[in-house]
This record gives structure tokens, sequence and C-alpha cells, in this order.
């Protein structure tokens, strides 16, 4: 008589890949008016940009950290000093930071462009991506750690999101007739409750914001956000909740908000 088989072994429990965060920082900003790049241009004396890499390396998850530079050679050239210095905790204002890998790529015209760019420099051990705007410069670590939490528990999407403070109106599509500054005709008013402002870091399983970069095609002005290109495929996306301090430095107001919440923390107000 044959001895038995022995039972089938299960596969070994594969190793979970390592989390990175992409932070797109190729906009010229704008809103904000003239001058340096808005990622470069600085709170405390300290460019925006190095203020979000920090954020993310600070993160417990956060391994990998890739910057998507204004395309000019000289602004990635500048953009990889600054980093690697911010990375190495070389004593600028806001402390150190832990070492975490750096890579710096060009970006392209669109946020949508930028963020692709940066998805292709990932390497083949990173499963979670973290997208993280250059221009969201204070969002608190706890923040990123529970958007990488949620992604590493199962949800494929997962955005920080904060309810409104003002009620929104919905607008009949411009017409090309109509002048700057005339006046505008309501069509709707959503129920203030059920909507929520969006934030960055959006996190995500790296196979499906992989999908989603592959098969949204660019259109126009390019996705507003990750997330949303995720909802195109139909995938769920979860939203937990964000910050207050994680705002987007978008118009001059911002910047003076952004300078009084850092000199906050750091004990000057
Ligand atoms: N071609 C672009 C456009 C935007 N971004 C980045 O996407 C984030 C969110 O964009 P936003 O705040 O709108 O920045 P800007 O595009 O720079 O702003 P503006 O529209 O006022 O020019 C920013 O970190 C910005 O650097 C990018 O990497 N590449
Ligand atoms: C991704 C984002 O920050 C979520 O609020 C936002 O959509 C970026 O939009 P912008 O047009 O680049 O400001």
């Amino acid at each position: 008589m044959s001895d038995p088989q022995p039972d089938p072994q299960p596969d070994p429990p594969t190793a979970p890949g390592r989390t990175a965060a992409v932070i797109p920082a190729a906009g010229r900003g704008v809103r904000l008016g003239p001058g340096a790049p808005k990622a470069l241009r600085t709170l405390g004396g300290v460019p925006m940009l190095v203020h979000a890499v920090r954020a993310m390396a600070r993160a417990r998850a956060v391994s990998l950290v890739v910057v998507v530079a204004p395309p000019e050679e000289e602004a990635v050239a500048e953009v990889r000093a600054l980093c690697a210095q911010a990375l190495g905790g070389a004593g600028t204002a806001g402390g150190t930071a832990p070492g975490a890998e750096l890579l710096v790529v060009p970006g392209g015209g669109t946020r949508q462009e930028s963020v692709a760019r940066g998805l292709a420099a990932l390497p083949a051990d990173v499963d979670v991506v973290l997208v993280h705007d250059a221009a969201r410069p204070l969002v608190p670590v706890a923040t990123v750690d529970a958007v990488a939490a949620a992604v590493r528990a199962g949800a494929p999407a997962v955005v920080p999101a904060l309810p409104l403070a003002d009620t929104v109106k919905q607008i009949a599509p411009r017409t090309g007739a109509q002048e700057d500054g005339a006046p505008e005709p309501v069509v709707a008013t959503p129920e203030r409750a059920l909507l929520r402002a969006v934030q960055t870091p959006q996190g995500f399983d790296r196979a499906v914001l992989a999908a989603a970069h592959e098969k949204i095609a660019l259109a126009g002005e390019g996705a507003t956000d990750d997330a949303g290109m995720v909802e195109r495929l139909g995938l769920p996306v979860v939203l937990v909740p964000g910050h207050e301090e994680a705002f987007k430095v978008t118009r001059p107001l911002d910047l003076v908000l952004a300078e009084a919440v850092l000199a906050r923390r750091e004990g000057q107000l």
C-alpha cells in the first residue's frame, strides 16, 4: 500500500508591498498670482513642497516619496536637491523627517498627466499609493496614516473629506454669449448634508489607480482628482474624515491662513 499523499500545502502568504506617496507638484499656481511655481513658494521660509514631502515621509506607512516636479530641467534639479535635503532632515524649519526613499520625475501639462508620470516611476514592490497635492502642505500626519490604513484594510480607493460650510448652488452651463460677472441662472440647490469637500492624500490599491489612469483618457484640463477616475470605472470609493489643516493653497488668502496655521503649530500664536 502506498503512503497517503500529504495534503497540498497552502501558498505561503505573500509579504505586503510598500506604500508610496506620489506628490504632484508641477502646477503653475496661476490662481495664486505671478511668481515661482506654487510648490516652490515658501511657507515659514520653507517651500510648500518640502512641507508636503515631510508630511508624507513622517507617516508610518510611507517608505517612498515620488515628487512630480515642474518639467523644466532646472526645476527638476532644484526640486531634487530641496527634497533630498528635507528627507535627510537637514535642519530647515519644521524639524527633521525620517529617511524615506525619494524619486523626482518631470510633470505634465495637467494634474492627471503629472500623476500618471509619478505612477509610471513606481517600483514593482509598491502596492498602495497615496496621491497628495504639494498644494496641501499642512496635512496632519494622522490623516495620512488614516488613509493608508483604510486602503490596507481593503478599501480600493479612500478619500479624506469634510462637510461643507457653505450651501452650494448648481448653475446652468455657460453659454458663449455670457460675459464674465454676468448674473448666472441657478438650476438646483443640492442638499448640503449629502455633500463633502474632498482633500488629499487620496489612497489607492495600486492596480486600481493604474487601471483608472490607463482607461480614462485625458479630456480638456483632465480629471480634477484621482478618486473621480476610479468612480468612472464603477469601482467603490470611500470617504474618511479629512482635516481642516489639509486645505489647498489655491488663492492668495490661503497663503495668509497657511502662515497662521504654521505659526500656531510652532507656538508663535
Ligand atoms: N500640470 C499640473 C497641474 C497641477 N499639478 C499639481 O496638482 C496639485 C493641485 O493643483 P492646483 O492646486 O490646482 O495647482 P495649480 O495647477 O498649480 O494651480 P492653478 O490652477 O491655480 O494654476 C498641485 O500640487 C499642483 O502642483 C501638477 O502636478 N501638474
Ligand atoms: C485633488 C483635489 O485636491 C481634491 O480636492 C482637487 O480636485 C485638485 O483640483 P485642482 O483643480 O487641481 O485645484
